[in-house]
């Protein structure tokens, strides 16, 4: 018999500690929840650190990048189609380099919010960040910056240019990381994996790639997508007129450095960059930062800063200068519905 004459049955003793935690619970849910809520908010990492990573990544991805194209074995396949009805491809290289350049980002700041073009949950990849941080971004980047880890989305597009990828076009890959603070682009790296060339930036801060001296606007050399062109060029002409210089290429990465001076070996110079159909935020935020770094502009064709959180689609079509009046680009660019092109 118990003390006062209760006699408690093992089940009877579960039922009252589970009452009892329930009574816990409901009492301190509050301030249970809203203690969580400020320890996320109390994670910070450092810019400096995560550009330093962001080129491991591009560059680790990169390596896959090229192993595969140099072993010819990339396991073609179609994702779909895009809306204007062009084949979206995906080869072994998209997916080596999406595990190597996701998980050495996730295993390094699991709380990131990463967003890839690619998705393996499958197979990880046990890379973790060596810590590095090259002497160029230490000596471009003296002063480092603390943000609130809930702040940031990171955006990676494994390998841009899978098409020209499929193709042998070399000069057209690459492999990019983003970083967004609160929606805007702070931190873009290209990386180019068949000639070891990566561009960085971190915006208000410092870059390893600089604009030209001179650029043109009447009429401007403007880049676009040759392979998911759309209705370019008589927008383009509509614009700055029938003689107006177009060329063709393909990768958002590539036509962005396009734009600038890069000490790279083959790439063509462009004065402004336009897309008409639809793309993603993975194939150009990191171009957008690195524009910005430098004083440039990537907005819709309507002028709009694009918003790097939340979903993936930019529907707006694209604009991207750099030492130019980008307002009055954006004035003289025909006032249509992006679903005609
Ligand atoms: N209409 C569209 N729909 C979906 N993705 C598009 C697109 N136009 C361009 N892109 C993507 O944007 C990148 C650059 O395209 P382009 O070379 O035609 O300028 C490519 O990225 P990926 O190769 O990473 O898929 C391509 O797939
Ligand atoms: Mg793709
Ligand atoms: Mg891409
Ligand atoms: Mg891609």
């Amino acid at each position: 018999m118990a003390p006062m004459g209760i006699r408690l049955s093992p089940l009877g003793v579960a039922v009252f500690c589970l009452l009892g935690v329930g009574v816990i619970y409901h009492l301190y849910a509050g301030v249970i929840s809203s203690r969580i809520s400020s320890f996320r908010q109390r994670r910070t990492v450092s810019l400096r650190d995560v550009l330093a990573l962001s080129i491991e990544a591009a560059v680790k991805g990169g390596r896959e990048v090229k192993r595969i194209r140099e072993e010819n074995h990339l396991e073609e396949k179609s994702k779909g189609e895009t809306k204007e009805g062009a084949s979206e491809k995906l080869t072994l290289g998209d997916l080596s380099s999406h595990r190597r350049m996701f998980f050495l980002i996730k295993n390094t700041y699991p709380f990131l919010q990463v967003n890839s073009e690619e998705h393996d949950d499958a197979e990880g990849d046990p890379g973790v960040w060596s810590h590095d941080i090259p002497n160029e971004v230490k000596q471009k980047i003296p002063e480092d910056r603390e943000v609130a880890a809930d702040r940031i989305t990171v955006w990676i597009d494994p390998l841009d240019a899978t098409q020209e990828y499929t193709e042998n076009l070399r000069k057209y890959v690459t492999t990019m990381v983003c970083v967004a603070v609160d929606g805007e682009p702070v931190i873009g790296v290209i990386h180019k994996p068949f000639t070891g060339y990566t561009a960085w930036a971190l915006v208000g801060s410092g870059s390893n790639v600089m604009p030209r001296a001179e650029y043109s606007t009447n009429p401007p050399k403007v880049i676009v997508s040759r392979s998911h062109a759309g209705k370019v060029k008589d927008f383009i002409e509509e614009a700055f007129g029938n003689n107006t210089v177009i060329i063709p290429a393909g990768g958002a990465g590539y036509k962005v450095l396009a734009l600038l001076d890069p000490p790279d070996e083959e790439y063509e110079e462009a004065d402004i960059y336009v897309h008409v159909t639809f793309i993603k935020k993975w194939d150009i935020c990191a171009g957008n930062a690195i524009l910005k770094a430098s004083g440039g502009h990537m907005t819709t064709l309507k002028g709009q800063e694009i918003d790097y959180s939340g979903h993936e689609k930019n529907e707006g079509g694209l604009l991207a200068s750099v030492k130019v009046d980008h307002k009055a680009l954006v004035d003289r660019l025909p006032k249509r519905d992006l679903d005609k092109h």
